[in-house]
């Protein structure tokens, strides 16, 4: 396998030369490599030691990341590159599979072979439960958890009897989402603060694994959440990894206690703990150097680390990417210094995610933030009922407000939300939402949170990023007064022209980016009014014109006129949300057709009495 990668990529694997971070660990450089293989294929992926001379092959190595020892990302590739020297890098080539898709997919053929049952029973429930069990190890979920997690979903959903009203599917599906979320820890775990400050939380974790990033993310987040902190600095065997943590430090606003790397990390731990007692620091965070593998050297210094600063937090930062080998590290870690909890990086990646459902269950420790980017905003903390809703389709609208919570300011919101109401949403404030849409993350995730969006394919979400982004090129060339009122455009054609000109676009995209802007206001509206609890959208305008159209004779231009003007409001009542048979009432009760309520009456015409003729056959208490 080693030497036909190799040879598939065309390069001699004689020629290969070791990586000096492989050589920093204490095994030698072929045990290092075949490491790295062996957890890799388990994850589908090949890792490759490309000598310098076929470096320059590949266009999209950049001079950069030879020269910075950097990782990068490939633009041209779907492949990502580890960390390099001057001389030799990784290749990791990736199948690409976005995280929890083909688990998702999965599950929900399970849940079809149960359309047609009546009742969940041990026979019925057989070949669903093989396909979980098959969906589950597929997504990297390690082998005993899997195990374990179809025995119980299989007694309780036996056990659980039937419901009424409840299909079979269904119902499986409620069980797996309760066991999903109890096997996952059930509640987030926050962060543990010490009684007397500061909290000092320790970062562990193997090399390249996302350590130093880790830590400028969680004091941003911390920062964010008021707390004054401070990172130290005590990775001395990586040249680079102390101006990394100063860098990330400067890019967050936190300061970083650094002593070069002349003295021993717990010296260095030591010292900057005193310093953040005499600057009164809430909260500490250690960096730590990693190590290719799980090594003495490691954990004793560590201990050690452990012992000098008597943190809070110990916890572990692991990439998602190992795959089934996260929980087993998670749980070599916690036996041999005693974490308190974990980090998972890179669930961006092109990781299958079956780390963050079996590192609790398997090691008894919570994972507490997922990292999901390479940028400082880019850590969330960990919920596990919002996970198993992504998982199982259902989406995670309380992640999406969040995130946009986050993006959008108060006053923005606002404002956003009173030219909605108006009517008044212009191309300066569409502008301002697919900015802060693009702040809340890459679209794809962004989509997944939301219910039903799951099933968007990358296909769609790359054609509407691409839609946005002509978009937005259209509205660079408009005047600051056309941005501020979209009707100039509308009546303009000579303006619409100049807007097509200058950005390169057809007349035609031009004219209907605008109309769709005055679509979007009536049914942003309409949604706004469902959301304040308003009356049904769309209608509280409408008694003055339907009264008209009671009045125009049946069959007149103008009362034709009118109906289709209220067909299309009771489209766009429906868009936003309210029940048709609610839309339909009053529409009926507006339009004049029956039941009427006039001075609280319900009135009807006969059926026979003519559409022009109107009488009031009977009077009728409206029901309760
Ligand atoms: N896509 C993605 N990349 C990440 C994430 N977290 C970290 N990275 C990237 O992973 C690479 C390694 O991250 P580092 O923070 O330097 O890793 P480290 O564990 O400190 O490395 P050592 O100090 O050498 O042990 C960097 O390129 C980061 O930008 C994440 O959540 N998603």
């Amino acid at each position: 396998m080693e030497s036909r990668s190799l040879a598939a990529a065309g390069v001699s694997t004689s020629s290969a030369s070791v990586c000096p971070r492989s050589a920093t660990s204490t095994s030698s450089s072929t045990s290092s490599f075949r490491t790295i293989l062996s957890v890799t294929r388990k994850n589908s992926l090949q890792l490759l030691r490309v000598p310098p001379a076929s470096t320059r092959s590949l266009s999209s190595i950049s001079s950069h990341f030879l020269q910075s020892n950097t990782p990068f990302r490939s633009a041209s590739e779907n492949s990502t590159f580890g960390r390099c020297s001057e001389r030799t890098y990784f290749r990791v080539l990736t199948v690409r599979a976005a995280m929890f898709d083909q688990l998702t997919n999965s599950l929900e053929e399970a849940w079809t072979k149960l359309r047609k049952e009546d009742v969940l029973t041990r026979e019925n429930i057989k070949e669903p439960m093989r396909d979980i069990r098959r969906a589950l190890l597929e997504a990297d979920v390690s082998l005993p958890v899997v195990r374990s997690f179809v025995k119980n979903v299989t007694e309780k959903a036996i056990g659980s009897g039937v419901i009424k009203g409840v299909r079979p599917d269904q119902q499986l599906v409620k069980v797996v989402n309760d066991e999903l979320v109890k096997l996952m820890g059930g509640e987030a775990a926050e962060i543990d603060y010490a009684k007397t400050k500061p909290t000092v939380i320790l970062m562990a974790g193997l090399q390249g694994v996302g350590k130093t990033t880790a830590c400028g993310k969680l004091a941003l987040y911390l920062k964010k959440k008021g707390k004054k902190c401070m990172m130290v600095a005590t990775d001395i065997y990586r040249p680079a990894a102390i101006d990394q943590l100063v860098t990330l430090g400067k890019q967050v606003d936190v300061p970083v206690f650094e002593a070069g790397n002349q003295i021993k990390p717990a010296e260095i731990a030591k010292l900057g703990l005193a310093e953040a007692r005499k600057k009164s620091v809430d909260v500490v965070i250690v960096d730590t150097a990693g190590r290719l593998q799980v090594d003495k050297g490691m954990m004793d210094e560590l201990k050690q680390m452990k012992k000098v600063l008597n943190p809070t937090e110990v916890l572990l930062v692991v990439d998602a990417m190992t795959g089934q080998e996260a929980a087993a590290l998670v749980s070599a870690f916690n036996l041999e210094i005693g974490i308190t909890g974990a980090i998972l990086t890179k669930l961006d990646g092109d990781s299958r995610g079956g780390a963050a459902l079996s590192v609790k269950e398997v090691s008894g420790k919570p994972i507490k933030f997922v990292g999901q980017g390479e940028t400082m905003e880019a850590l969330e903390l960990f919920y596990p009922d919002r996970l198993a809703g992504r998982i199982l389709g259902m989406g995670d609208v309380l992640s999406f407000v969040e995130k946009a919570e986050e993006v959008m300011l108060q006053e923005d919101a606002e404002e956003l939300q009173k030219k909605i109401m108006e009517a008044k949403f212009d191309f300066n404030d569409f502008l301002k939402q697919t900015r802060a849409l693009a702040r809340m993350g890459p679209m794809n995730r962004v989509m997944g949170m939301l219910p039903g969006m799951g099933k968007v394919s990358a296909e769609q979400i790359r054609e509407a990023e691409k839609s946005l982004k002509i978009v937005e090129s259209m509205i660079n060339s408009m005047t600051p007064k056309e941005r501020a009122n979209p009707e100039l455009l509308a009546q303009s054609p000579s303006r619409r022209r100049r807007v097509a000109l200058g950005s390169g676009r057809s007349q035609e995209q031009v004219s209907q980016m605008v109309s769709q802007l005055f679509q979007m206001r009536a049914r942003m509206k309409n949604l706004m009014s469902v959301m304040q609890g308003g009356s049904i959208p769309g209608l509280d305008n409408l008694e003055q014109s339907l009264k008209g159209a009671r009045k125009a004779p049946p069959g007149t231009a103008k009362r034709k006129k009118i109906r289709t003007e209220l067909q299309s409001k009771y489209a766009a009542a429906q868009v936003a949300g309210a029940s048709p048979k609610d839309v339909k009432a009053q529409l009926m009760l507006y339009s004049g057709c029956h039941p009427l309520v006039q001075d609280g009456k319900i009135m009807s015409r006969t059926p026979s009495s003519g559409v022009s003729k109107w009488r009031q056959r009977k009077s009728i208490e409206p029901k309760a």
